[in-house]
């Protein structure tokens, strides 16, 4: 990997070279919609709830709450309260009695496996290749493998380069010494807020496919005196104690809400009083109308993983319940941002 600054931000823009690889499926899942369900022709005259949705076709509710915040942030569908109404767009373009109807045209695209596994998904509320060992493994059990998992690390590191320490200049720790990044893959986050903050060292915690390589890109990266490895399973063990500031960098969109209400909760029993959870991800906003980029790699995440990113007022719900208190977000780069909460 290559040596880099990070305390440098790059200078040109980075959406169009993020976007291409975040939204990569979301065309996938408006055609599962459109041309294998006919769901737009159907919410047309059956303007429905996300349970009203599950019901009626069988689903389960993440991927339907994905897909729903997918097409009003398309402006296919406007939300009322929790009903779902065709919008203008869906009505000429995707109902299938309107002379502008796009169905025939998405339907030479409806046999690619994309397409075909969000059938799947929509159905069991599972990842695709769940529980398909045979034909390759789901994304969990992938990471125990540790080809697998220096690959993926690898793609999360490059982009880290610039997210990481867009996050780190965004955050004022001048309060804190002692950082947890839990789930933190290769590093790239723990060292870019130390780089950034001179009073922090930090823990990198991850599973133990992960943790030969994130010690050496720590040591690439020139932190080995301020960022150790610490291998650990954060579900089925205590997170360690001693820390001030935890960070979930893309870990929560990972997982469904029992796994998000754990980790939280684990959080919140491990951090020191006064502390400070940090949450980096892709977040939608508070209307769940938007933004389309985070939209579109939401559908990515419901299809490969057992997540979503989640919004702003979801993850302050989930926060409040665990006992955190005093919320922030901001944007950072890349349709990225940061929420932080204070441990009273
Ligand atoms: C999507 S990656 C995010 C990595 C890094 N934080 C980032 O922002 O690029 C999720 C990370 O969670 C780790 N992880 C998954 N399950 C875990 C577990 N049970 N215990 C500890 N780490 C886990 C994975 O190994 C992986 O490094």
């Amino acid at each position: 990997m290559n040596p880099v600054d990070l305390t440098r931000i790059p200078t040109a823009d980075p959406l169009r070279a993020y976007r291409y690889r975040d939204g990569l499926y979301a065309a996938d899942l408006v055609t599962a919609a459109l041309v294998h369900l006919d769901f737009f022709t159907w919410l047309a005259a059956n303007p429905s709830s996300v349970t009203g949705i599950c019901t009626h076709f069988d689903f389960a509710e993440r991927p339907v709450d994905v897909m729903m915040t997918l097409f009003v942030a398309n402006g296919f569908v406007r939300r009322n309260g929790d009903v779902f109404h065709i919008a203008d767009s869906g009505l000429e373009y995707l109902v299938a009695d309107s002379p502008w109807s796009l169905a025939p045209y998405y339907r030479s695209l409806k046999d690619r496996p994309v397409t075909m596994d969000y059938l799947k998904v929509l159905k069991t509320g599972k990842p695709a290749n769940w529980g398909a060992y045979d034909e390759g493994f789901d994304w969990h059990r992938s990471m125990e493998d540790e080809s697998f998992a220096r690959q993926f690390t690898a793609a999360m590191d490059c982009r880290g380069v610039l997210l990481g320490p867009a996050m780190a200049k965004a955050l004022d720790l001048s309060r804190f010494s002692r950082l947890l990044d839990i789930g933190g893959g290769s590093g790239i986050y723990a060292c870019s807020l130390v780089a950034n903050h001179p009073g922090l060292s930090a823990t990198v915690f991850d599973q133990a496919s992960v943790e030969k390589i994130a010690r050496t890109r720590v040591e690439e990266l020139g932190f080995p005196d301020r960022v150790d490895v610490r291998a650990g399973d954060m579900l089925t063990q205590p997170l360690p104690e001693g820390y001030d500031l935890h960070l979930y960098s893309n870990v929560l969109h990972d997982w469904d809400v029992p796994e998000v209400r754990q980790l939280l909760a684990a959080s919140f029993a491990a951090l020191k009083p006064g502390g400070m959870l940090i949450i980096h991800d892709a977040i939608i906003g508070p209307e769940k109308d938007g933004p389309l980029p985070v939209a579109e790699y939401s559908a990515m995440l419901m299809h490969s993983t057992q997540g979503k990113c989640y919004s702003v007022n979801e993850y302050e719900a989930l926060l409040s319940e665990a006992g955190f208190r005093g919320f922030t977000f901001q944007t950072t780069a890349a349709d990225r941002g940061v929420m932080t909460a204070g441990k009273p």
